[in-house]
């Protein structure tokens, strides 16, 4: 059986009235590069607030390391390392007296600084206060700090966000090696399909709180040369029950409609059989060419208007 670092089960969570996560399950494999993909505002920061035990979430379960992350969260969190948004960096003391002050309060041994400077291919600018990087190398600090406690899993919340195109190679490799040299598990928001195509075994797609796509990224090369059914229905949230179980994935939900890739049209009659015996009034199928690239495209078009 598949080891999941992280498993989350139906989680929900609130900013007052305002629904910012909406049933959101998530199994990260361990030893992966998980790209969580969403465009701005699609709850990815929040999701990892909660993954971190800074939100706590209305409803669901966190499981990390295989153990309840409410019962076991200090034992869970020391084993955790994040880079979320900008790391604070005192700017008037080196990179080295930074990463020194993190440590004391990690207890961790004197000698990973210089290990982890390394990693992060920031020896020879240790010396050098703060105010004297650049924004890839406050972001590779950010990292170090991130990597003192030597972790398990490495949680990056969009974390080549202002980084000039040098700098986002850097932190790209870094990534890689993080992972492939010093197996590190690794959750990586971004709302860039360019980006975690590049770095990710496992992707979600994420938008207004709720997950899209889940799965490898070879199952979602398969599924970009396939066709989408759209299918206009009564009741969306039950339609897409039904679909799950006969073991179609949900590309796309919407109030009016949801969207589900098909391999013949025999799943179309499959469906909507499916459908009408569940007691939903099926208004229109559409099969169409429209794969996850363009759904991509429409995330991240959003995020440039
Ligand atoms: N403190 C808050 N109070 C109220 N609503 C919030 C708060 N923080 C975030 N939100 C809302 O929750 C939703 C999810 O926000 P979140 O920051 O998780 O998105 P994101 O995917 O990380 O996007 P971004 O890349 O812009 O950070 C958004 O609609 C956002 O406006």
């Amino acid at each position: 059986m598949e080891q999941y670092t992280i498993e989350t089960h139906d989680l929900d969570f609130y900013f007052k009235d305002f629904k910012a996560l909406d049933g959101i399950n998530l199994s990260v494999p361990q030893g992966s590069i998980f790209g969580f993909l969403g465009p701005n505002g699609a709850g990815k920061t929040t999701t990892i607030r909660v993954l971190l035990d800074l939100f706590h979430a209305n409803h669901g379960t966190i499981e990390i390391f295989g153990k309840p992350l409410k019962a076991h969260k200090t034992e869970i969190l020391g084993r955790v390392g994040a880079l979320i948004e900008n790391p604070s960096i005192y700017k008037h003391l080196s990179g080295r007296q930074n990463l020194e002050i993190i440590r004391r309060m990690l207890n961790a041994p004197k000698s990973r600084i210089d290990e982890v400077l390394k990693i992060v291919r920031l020896t020879d600018n240790a010396d050098k206060k703060a105010k004297h990087y650049s924004l890839g190398m406050c972001q590779r600090l950010g990292l170090a700090a991130a990597l003192l406690s030597n972790p398990d899993l490495l949680i990056l919340d969009e974390p080549t966000n202002g980084l000039d195109p040098s700098g986002i190679i850097e932190m790209r490799e870094l990534i890689l090696e993080l992972n492939q040299q010093h197996n590190k598990t690794i959750f990586l928001s971004s709302h860039l399909l360019s980006e975690i195509e590049k770095l990710a075994t496992d992707v979600a797609i994420v938008d207004s709180g709720k997950i899209l796509y889940q799965g490898n990224l070879e199952g979602l090369k398969a599924q970009k040369q396939g066709i989408e059914l759209k299918i206009e229905v009564s009741d969306t949230d039950k339609a897409a029950q039904v679909l799950k179980q006969l073991n179609f994935t949900i590309s796309e939900s919407t109030p009016s409609y949801v969207k589900a890739p098909i391999s013949s049209k025999e799943d179309v009659a499959r469906i909507n059989t499916a459908l009408v015996q569940n007691d939903l009034d099926v208004y229109q199928l559409t099969s169409s060419n429209e794969n996850l690239e363009e759904i991509f495209l429409t995330l991240t078009k959003r995020l440039d208007q």
